[in-house]
């Protein structure tokens, strides 16, 4: 039986790009920055603030450049953004950012109606972005969606997740986050499918990116921390869902897996009270439900 579990997690949260993308309602910027310094004062030195995406798409990021110009600088601290093409990418380095995200999927029908192409033509979107983010030593993360099933083709083969995730490596990733984009995965896949992906790319290059949709978030990422992964990606308060995957409700909420892992004597550097509290502040600026099953025991 394998128990390979790490002794440090790094979190990112991702609350404030993935957890409001998809809320009715616009969130003003300073409460979206209130957020992330909130984040980072109970310890969060990953959060991935804002997409550079197209604002008539997702107008809900379309005040990503001020979100970004509006934080302090913090010594250790990374404020992820998500870069679609190139386009978002100058938007980006213009405001800033140290660090992107690109993102493509393991399911045809997900990459045409999240980013309008084909799987192959995201990757060509991602190598100028790679030029010039190695030119200017900007780090890029990679995403791998639909790794445990698509809303449009339900089941999707394990060799598409790890041959879109092995090039995103291949072509200059630090990680790739794989994601259960509508939370349909159950620990015994989950399982699988990090076996297979940690034959292409090792354990330490992987992330968790699960939602909550069934509930099964917690239970597949200890069956992945088996494994080694020790990255794992949260929104608090449990916000999040993608505009193009219909029913996908939030990410797992950081606060629950920050409980996890710490009764599990994993570090993760992170103050739960603060945490917490960060979860109850958004849930109240936004006049939404707090999905945080810790949120609601530590009010
Ligand atoms: C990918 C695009 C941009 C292609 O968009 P497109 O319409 O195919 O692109 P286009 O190149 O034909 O351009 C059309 C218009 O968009 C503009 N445009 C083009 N690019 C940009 C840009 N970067 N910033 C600002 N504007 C842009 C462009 O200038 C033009 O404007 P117009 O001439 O019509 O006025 C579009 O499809 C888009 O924005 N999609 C939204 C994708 C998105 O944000 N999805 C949600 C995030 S992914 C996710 O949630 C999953 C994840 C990461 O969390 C992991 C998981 O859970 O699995």
């Amino acid at each position: 039986m394998l128990r390979n579990y790490p002794s440090q997690v790094r979190i990112v949260d991702v609350s404030p790009r993935d957890g409001l993308q998809n809320i009715k309602n616009s969130v003003p910027t300073e409460v979206k920055t209130t957020l992330i310094n909130k984040l980072c004062d109970a310890g969060i030195q990953h959060i991935e603030v804002a997409s550079f995406v197209s604002p008539k798409w997702v107008p809900q990021m379309a005040d990503a450049e001020a979100v970004l110009q509006q934080l302090p600088p913090r010594e250790g601290t990374s404020y992820i953004v998500l870069t679609p093409n190139l386009r978002g990418f100058e938007r980006a380095i213009d405001s800033g950012a140290k660090e992107v995200a690109i993102f493509a999927a393991a399911s045809e029908t997900f990459s045409q109606k999240n980013t309008n192409c084909s799987i192959a033509q995201s990757l060509e979107h991602f190598e100028p972005i790679m030029l010039k983010a190695a030119a200017l030593g900007v780090r890029v993360r990679g995403y791998t969606s639909c790794v445990l099933g698509c809303p449009y083709e339900g089941d999707i083969a394990v060799a598409e997740v790890v041959r879109v995730s092995k090039a995103l490596i291949d072509m200059g990733c630090y990680e790739v986050s794989l994601g259960d984009t509508i939370g349909i995965g159950t620990p015994i896949k989950a399982r699988e499918m990090i076996a297979a992906v940690i034959k292409a790319v090792p354990a330490e290059k992987l992330a968790l990116h699960f939602h909550d949709t069934r509930g099964q978030a917690l239970a597949n990422i200890l069956a992945c921390l088996e494994y080694g992964v020790a990255n794992i990606d949260a929104s608090v308060a449990g916000l999040g869902g993608c505009p193009y995957a219909a029913g996908a409700s939030g990410n797992v909420s950081t606060e629950d897996v920050v409980y996890m892992l710490h009764g599990m004597g994993i570090e993760t550097g992170i103050d739960l009270k603060k945490l917490v509290a960060a979860g109850h502040y958004i849930s109240e600026q936004i006049a939404g439900p707090n999905l945080s099953k810790v949120g609601a025991v530590y009010q």
